[in-house]
């Protein structure tokens, strides 16, 4: 996460004077991720997260997002439990923003998977998906298809400063998807962000699963594009083929993949890279003055959408023939 609000000490203490967790020993901004503000917060009780819900969040879907931490949880899925307060209450407001307490969790973020990692990954997106499957609430994903041209256009007059014929190769490419978007694929609730900073291991096992605030309804084989793309490319824009393969296997072990969800893979990953890149690329142009956030590179997807348009099959992501 990243600090775009600033909590007192004071604030703080009559904040958490409304919940069972003890008092404040220490609270400190977390530099990492790029949303929302979190604290890392300790008190006489244990170790918590604190976080305040910025820009893209929007407040009316916060009780989807804790409930269905809530339903996960339930279904024995480690993700982080929200804190109730006294009245019950998950949800509060913090220094103007909404904002809670959720449990912490064990584990470390790789930076660098491997493709035992991958296969791990894999196979707990899958677990993801079954355990998601009687949440009985949905969200529409407001970062799918329809959610890029308006994305595209706060961006489009200042792409090309971040690379010549951004603006031209990112218009001609939303043409392209939108005209072989696929629909009818099976779906449910999908996590929609899990990067590698939001997947915990503790050695070669997933320990837990973090940031729902992406959280969705929409393809299940949209959120295996978007692991694909953040987990199976080297850090020299080549995607690693074992990677994908590892990835992949693990989820089959868990959820089959139907025929037309293999046959979409293909397009769902230029989708996913697209999405990334415009947001990315929206963040990159418009850094809040004071905030403590470092912009994710927004050409690192341009690259992976290059690689995507010559893919034809997804024996070429890593799927078994
Ligand atoms: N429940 C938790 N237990 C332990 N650490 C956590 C927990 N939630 C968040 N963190 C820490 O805070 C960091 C940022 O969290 P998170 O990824 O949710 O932020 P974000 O701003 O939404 O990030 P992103 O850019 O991935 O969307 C994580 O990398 C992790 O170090
Ligand atoms: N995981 C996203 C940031 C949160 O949307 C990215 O790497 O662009």
């Amino acid at each position: 996460m990243a600090v775009y609000t600033d909590v007192q000490d004071e604030e703080l203490a009559a904040f958490l004077a409304t919940y069972d967790i003890g008092t404040v020993l220490s609270y400190k901004g977390i530099a990492e991720g790029v949303e929302n503000t979190n604290y890392f917060l300790h008190t006489t009780a244990g170790s918590y997260i604190l976080t305040l819900y910025e820009k893209r969040v929007r407040e009316e879907d916060l009780p989807f997002f804790i409930d269905l931490m809530q339903h996960l949880a339930g279904k024995g899925l480690n993700c982080p439990l929200p804190v109730s307060n006294r009245k019950g209450e998950a949800l509060g407001r913090l220094a103007g923003r909404p904002a809670a307490i959720c449990t912490f969790l064990e584990g470390i973020a790789v930076r660098r998977p491997t493709a035992q990692h991958c296969g791990a990954l894999g196979a707990a997106l899958a677990r993801l998906h079954l355990a998601g499957r009687d949440f009985g609430r949905t969200r529409r994903n407001a970062l799918s298809i329809d959610g890029w041209p308006p994305l595209f256009a706060q961006a489009r007059a200042e792409a090309d400063t971040v690379s010549p014929g951004l603006a031209e190769r990112t218009r001609r490419e939303l043409e392209a998807l939108r005209a072989e978007w696929p629909s009818g694929l099976p779906s449910g609730i999908i996590h929609a962000d899990l990067f590698t900073d939001n997947v915990f291991f503790i050695g070669a096992e997933v320990s837990g699963l973090i940031d729902f605030y992406f959280a969705c309804t929409d393809a299940f084989a949209y959120d295996v594009a978007i692991c694909l793309n953040a987990w199976c490319f080297e850090a020299d824009g080549s995607f690693n083929l074992t990677k994908g393969r590892a990835l992949l296997a693990g989820y089959l072990s868990v959820r089959p993949l139907a025929p037309e969800e293999v046959e979409a893979l293909p397009i769902l990953c230029r989708g996913s890279a697209m999405r990334f890149m415009l947001t990315r690329l929206v963040d990159w142009l418009n850094v809040p003055p004071g905030a403590l956030v470092k912009p994710k590179d927004p050409l690192e997807y341009d690259r992976k959408l290059n690689f995507h348009r010559h893919v034809r099959h997804a024996r070429e992501l890593g799927l078994a023939a």
